[in-house]
């Protein structure tokens, strides 16, 4: 990991820009894919099981077999961590749950806003390098409760075509049994268009590796709702001399691991806890599985020194992190100071582990920037909020007259009209 001392803040642009492909490049290929599902279905998803996940299998659909072996290979241990996992993501989400709120905007004219969920949904759950069964969680949890009527959940299939147990036992548990084993862009393809076996949804969740992030991005032109762009992870960690070293390093890996196109960020006004840090980095990487991967990430990875915490929050803001983690002093008051980033980790005994997994807030987050515009996922995101007003004869007897004014000022007289054939017959 290079450090950059005192960049100047026009330049971090281009010292912290992400390691993604070419767009023209990717587009290309994945618009490929799309073309080939759309035209070949099923047929085209079992091509690209053989050719990218090195499968042969007859078909997509996970069989009812292989969904009631998946928990007896599961450790009462898993299971439990799962639910642990689950009592909290679901506390989180309950409580987004809103009141509908009916406002008298003025007399005799009430409106209000209801949360309506959306009926089909696609979630994508990542398994090229890991199979993430916790993302089965963060998807799964706010559909159920939203209450969505169908939901369709894609995986790529690990070797011997199976699907890792830990994805169908948590899909069970949540109450999802359309499941396929396909991946990639050509899964977010099958949930935008449709194939003899996987149904149509009207929006697709799930985070992913730049071919699938393309993928949402370019159904989502042609008319499927997508979530956001998260794609690979990021970290930025904000440190002083009060961290714990060991901590930073940790977490900083804990997100290199995931892909040699994610990116981790150190910003710390102090060099010499930058060394102590890269020193730990170096020890700690020994014992992991996937050092090469992290190795790999970490050469996309920078150690920025910067005059203060002050100075580190403008970085952090500008670099706008999928995840941040605050390990200073006063951490909560430096939180207030957050603009862009996906989620925060406030102080030494918040990892962002906690958050990928079990405490309760959802790990499908923004990354390549996307933080500055968009939120992570959240209940909000499997509903549609639909507006109702109810005006009474009285009520459009006052508020007429503004509207008959307004329509004729923009020449739109069948509007206006619409209003005065109302006011004569009170008349
Ligand atoms: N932002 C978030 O909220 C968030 C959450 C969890 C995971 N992630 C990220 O998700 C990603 C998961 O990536 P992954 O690769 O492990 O799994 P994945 O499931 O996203 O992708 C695997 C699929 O990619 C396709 N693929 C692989 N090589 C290809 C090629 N050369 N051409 C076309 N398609 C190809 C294959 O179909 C394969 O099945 C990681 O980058 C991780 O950081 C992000
Ligand atoms: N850190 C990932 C989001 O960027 C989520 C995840 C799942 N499992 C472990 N981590
Ligand atoms: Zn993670």
């Amino acid at each position: 990991m290079n450090i950059i001392k005192y960049p100047q803040i026009s330049e971090l642009d281009s010292v912290l820009k992400r390691p993604v492909f070419e767009a023209d490049f990717l587009d290309s290929i994945v618009k490929n894919i799309l073309a080939r599902v759309r035209q070949g279905g099923d047929q085209a998803l079992l091509k690209f099981n053989e050719q990218f996940d090195k499968v042969n299998l007859t078909q997509l659909a996970v069989t009812d077999e292989e969904k009631s072996e998946a928990a007896g290979q599961l450790s009462d241990e898993l299971k439990s961590a799962i639910q642990t996992a689950l009592n909290n993501i679901r506390k989180f989400h309950e409580a987004q749950v809103r009141e509908e709120v009916k406002i008298e905007t003025s007399k005799g004219v009430t409106c209000w806003r209801k949360a309506i969920p959306i009926e089909k949904v696609g979630i994508y759950i990542p398994g090229g390098t890991a199979p993430l069964f916790s993302t089965v969680l963060m998807l799964g949890v706010p559909a159920s409760i939203a209450g969505c009527k169908e939901i369709v959940l894609c995986t790529p299939p690990g070797s011997g075509g199976k699907i890792h147990p830990a994805i169908l036992y948590t899909a069970e548990l949540i109450g999802i049994s359309n499941i396929y084993k396909t991946g990639g862009a050509q899964a977010i393809a099958a949930m935008a268009y449709g194939t003899e076996s996987i149904s149509k949804v009207d929006k697709i969740f799930g985070p992913g590796n730049q071919y699938v992030t393309a993928a949402k991005q370019l159904v989502s032109m042609e008319g499927t709702a997508i979530d956001m762009p998260a794609g690979p992870s990021e970290l930025a960690v904000i440190a002083d001399s009060s961290c714990n070293p060991a901590f930073v390093a940790s977490d900083l890996l804990s997100q290199a691991e995931h892909g040699q196109d994610s990116q981790v960020v150190l910003i710390c006004p102090v060099e010499d806890i930058i060394e102590k840090i890269r020193k730990e980095i170096d020890s700690q990487l020994a014992q992991l599985n996937r050092k090469e991967i992290a190795k790999a990430s970490l050469l996309n990875s920078k150690a920025i020194l910067v005059k203060d915490l002050d100075e580190a929050m403008q970085v952090s803001n500008r670099y706008a992190p999928e995840h941040l983690i605050l390990a200073t002093e006063n951490a909560l008051s430096l939180a207030g100071k957050v603009v862009n980033a996906g989620s925060v980790f406030i102080g030494n005994y918040s990892p962002e582990s906690a958050g990928d997994y079990a405490s309760g807030t959802n790990h499908t987050l923004p990354t390549n920037g996307a933080a500055r515009a968009y939120s992570g996922v959240s209940l909000d995101s499997f509903m549609k909020q639909v507006t109702f007003q109810e005006i009474t004869r009285e009520g459009l007897a006052d508020l007429g007259p503004a509207i008959e004014a307004m329509a004729e000022a923009e020449q739109l007289t069948a509007h206006k009209n619409a209003i005065s054939i109302r006011l004569s017959e009170m008349n």
